[in-house]
């Protein structure tokens, strides 16, 4: 189906969430003339794998946040979603809205902490100058510790040590090995080893206590720190980059029964919810075993899109293959479908 193809009457697409995986199904939602809506809780997309380097380059946060409007018009809704009702088929937003659709694509993503990811429902302006503030507060700081060692605390460290190579950057993390357990141990290894030569200090196997009760992200002066194994740590300023988790908020209610233990959503090898064969989740809010990477939220979304187009001209839907991206698209037989 092209943009010249006949899309049945009634059909509107909802895609909940503009990240990476949101923003490739809307795309391609709207070159194959295919009625949709994105929803967001904020008015632009925010690149973030861009976020760590915006902390510490000036005038870089401004590149990292795109307006959803600009490129996607009256198709994009803001707003935060707090209900899915498969048996309504619509999708109810804070503000009490609700939206139909014959097809939803959820892709709510991950959550965390800030400057990792941003997920206040804030104008772009507000996101780009939070982005400035931080790296003042970087700049100010004399040592900055970096808490959790995952890719994202790995990558804030050492855009902080490239930046700033003065700065004392010290990284604390719970585990022993460095980055995600998703990763080829070489991989991993590797980060350290990046780390190490460029002069950040390294506190592993170790929990840092009383996080809670430390203010992020603001340059406070020579703070005493304590990990459980009573290794003590001063720092001016701490960021934490640890606590990601999925953000299952807006279905986890509606769509109960194939919400996974970590927040995500159980999915079928076509990327639909358990029983919902109208309901697609893709990106981090997707059940599926391989890295959380920008990357494969995209090819999720040009599953989901193929199949929702296949499934309204009567083809064959196609199915997701992890980990093999060059024949990711794989046409099956799917006579349950039809
Ligand atoms: C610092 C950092 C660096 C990274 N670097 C890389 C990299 O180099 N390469 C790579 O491939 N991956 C990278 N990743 C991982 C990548 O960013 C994620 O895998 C990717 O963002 C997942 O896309 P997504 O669309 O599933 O979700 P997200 O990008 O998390 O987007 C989810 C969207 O849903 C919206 N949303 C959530 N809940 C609601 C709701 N209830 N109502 C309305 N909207 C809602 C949010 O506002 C958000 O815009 C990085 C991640 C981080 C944190």
């Amino acid at each position: 189906m092209g943009a010249q193809g006949s899309v049945p009457e009634g059909v509107h697409v909802v895609v909940v969430g503009g990240g990476f995986g949101g923003i490739a199904a809307a795309q391609q939602l709207k070159s194959s003339g295919v009625r949709f809506t994105l929803i967001d809780l904020k008015d632009a997309f925010h690149h973030n794998v861009g976020a760590l380097r915006a902390s510490v380059q000036d005038g870089f946060a401004q590149k990292t946040f795109i307006p959803y409007a600009e490129t996607f018009g009256e198709s994009f809704t803001q707003g935060r979603v707090v209900l899915v009702e498969p048996e309504g088929q619509r999708v109810v937003l804070e503000d009490g809205q609700e939206v139909l659709y014959s097809h939803l694509i959820l892709c709510t993503g991950t959550e965390g902490p800030f400057p990792g990811k941003y997920t206040s429902p804030s104008s772009s302006q507000t996101a780009v100058q939070r982005y400035q503030d931080l790296l003042q507060q970087i700049q100010a700081a004399g040592s900055v510790l970096v808490v959790g060692g995952g890719v994202t605390g790995v990558e804030m460290a050492a855009e902080i040590k490239t930046e700033f190579p003065d700065k004392k950057v010290v990284l604390v993390h719970s585990r022993i090995p460095l980055a995600d357990p998703g990763l080829l141990s070489s991989v991993r290894q590797q980060a350290k080893e990046v780390l190490m030569e460029k002069g950040v200090e390294l506190v592993l196997g170790q929990k840092l206590l009383g996080l809670e009760g430390v203010e992020l992200n603001v340059t406070r002066g020579n703070q005493l720190l304590t990990t459980d194994q009573g290794t003590e740590i001063r720092a001016d300023l701490v960021i934490s980059c640890t606590g990601q988790r999925v953000n299952s908020a807006a279905y986890a209610s509606g769509l109960a029964d194939w919400v996974a233990e970590d927040g995500s959503l159980k999915v079928n090898p076509h990327l639909e919810v358990g029983s919902h064969p109208n309901i697609y989740a893709i990106g981090d809010c997707a059940n599926i075993q391989e890295p959380k990477m920008a990357y494969h939220a995209g090819l999720h979304a040009a599953v989901a899109v193929s199949n929702i187009t296949n499934s309204l001209s009567g083809k064959d839907l196609c199915t997701y293959s992890t980990g093999s991206s060059q024949h990711y698209l794989t046409q099956v037989s799917s006579s349950s479908h039809h």
